[in-house]
């Protein structure tokens, strides 16, 4: 049984009173036991001791650690000594200043998971995401061994709600942000905010704001070298316009996107602390995690293809993950009106299941030629993330 200071200042209480006679100052100094007993109860509670402590697992050790991905041998760990990527110079990003606004600043509707609830149980009805009262034999929380890196807007949450469908997957709803933004919390506090797992499953999370956070490999590097990192990149322009639409869907007067697009417009100077162009500087922020991380340790999943062909992504993933091919053709359905694919029933039963509005909200119209220049722009970062990953997106 747990410590209880309660269950001890009673337990004293009962035994002084019982072997006393009741004078007024012993009384009185009973009432004042208990009432003392009462606040050193709530403190306690307060700090988030009234339930057992979890103790902290730093290195989960998992099956799936033994086969996932390539080139698994060698954890190339480049430490601090490499300096920091961000403010090396650098011919192609140039001394990349900060971002000026979106990069953390917690707008992401998706943080919180809006989807989630929705898409819950849809194919997955047998064990419990989340918190629950009590564990099944076997079962328990652990620190994801995958997780959804980034980017932001590439289709992050499709494919986080692909994987729950593998019996072989549990996954947080909502965003943690806990390398981000919460990782003075602890892991103890992450961990207990995964779902529950038995052997054999694997745990997951996803945060796009890790991709681009300077702190993040090297957070994720301590808890574990091992953990598998999936990034689901699309073309950074369109990225740049939907993350551009999902702030502007909250702040409807901002400036206009070609306003905030240019330093000089004129001399078509693109503005590269806006955080909805920095962060489809994807090189630039893979070099980061590549001081931590071997390549291997990454999967690059194409955003463009994970919408229209769902079942060729999801078999890439299956197998980085040192999965069975569970999640294939049969499980999604085009939805034509929304141009996504959606998730069918289990048994058929009822309409497929397609994400919430926040996806695929109707982009704004952009002067054509601002389109072109920002393409322009992408262009050299792209070609080196082709060559750092050697595979071509074809977004040029
Ligand atoms: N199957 C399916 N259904 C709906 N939407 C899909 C799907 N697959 C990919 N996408 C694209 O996902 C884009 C949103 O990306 P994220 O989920 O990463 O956004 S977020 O960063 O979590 O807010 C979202 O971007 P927008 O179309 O710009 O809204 C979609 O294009």
């Amino acid at each position: 049984m747990g410590y209880s200071p309660i269950y001890q200042n009673l337990h004293v209480v009962a035994s002084s009173s019982s072997s006393s006679s009741s004078s007024p100052v012993k009384n009185k100094v009973l009432v004042f036991c208990m009432m003392l007993s009462l606040w050193v109860y709530m403190i306690y509670c307060c700090v988030g001791y009234c339930s057992t402590v979890p103790g902290i697992m730093l290195r989960p050790s998992h099956p799936h650690h033994a086969q996932v991905g390539p080139n698994r041998t060698q954890t190339r760990i480049q430490s601090q000594a490499h300096g920091d990527p961000d403010t090396q110079a650098d011919p192609l990003f140039g001394g990349v200043s900060s971002s000026r606004d979106l990069l953390n600043n917690g707008d992401d509707v998706d943080s919180r998971g809006e989807d989630w609830g929705e898409t819950r149980g849809v194919w997955d009805e047998r064990v419990p995401s989340g918190r629950s009262n009590g564990s099944a034999p076997g079962e328990s929380r652990r620190l994801p061994q995958a997780i959804i890196i980034g980017v932001k807007k590439g289709g992050t949450r499709a494919l986080l709600e692909f994987l729950r469908v593998h019996p072989d997957i549990r996954a947080v709803g909502a965003e943690p942000h806990f390398f981000d933004r919460n990782y003075d919390k602890g892991l103890a506090w992450y961990r207990d905010l995964m779902p529950e797992t038995v052997e054999g499953q694997i745990t997951m999370e996803k945060t796009p704001s890790y991709y681009v956070t300077k702190d993040v490999p090297a957070r994720i590097h301590t808890m574990s070298p091992d953990t598998s990192l999936i990034v689901v990149v699309r073309d950074p322009v369109t990225r740049a316009i939907s993350d551009y639409t999902q702030t502007r869907s909250k702040k409807p007067d901002i400036l206009s996107f070609e306003r905030l697009l240019f330093k000089n417009r004129t001399l078509g100077l693109v503005d590269t602390s806006w955080s909805a162009v920095q962060i489809g500087m994807y090189a630039k922020h893979l070099e980061r995690w590549l001081l931590y991380f071997p390549i291997g340790r990454l999967l690059f999943v194409s955003g463009e293809r994970l919408i229209v062909d769902p079942a060729g992504e999801m078999a890439r993933v299956q197998d980085f993950l040192g999965l069975r091919r569970v999640v294939t053709d049969k499980h999604f359905h085009f939805n034509p009106a929304k141009g996504f694919p959606c998730l069918k029933r289990p048994e058929g039963n009822g309409k497929p299941h397609c994400l919430g509005k926040t996806k695929g909200r109707t982009h704004p119209n952009i002067d054509p030629q601002v389109v072109q220049s920002l393409r322009e722009f992408y262009k050299p970062f792209n070609r080196r993330f082709y060559q750092m990953t050697g595979q071509d997106f074809g977004w040029d």
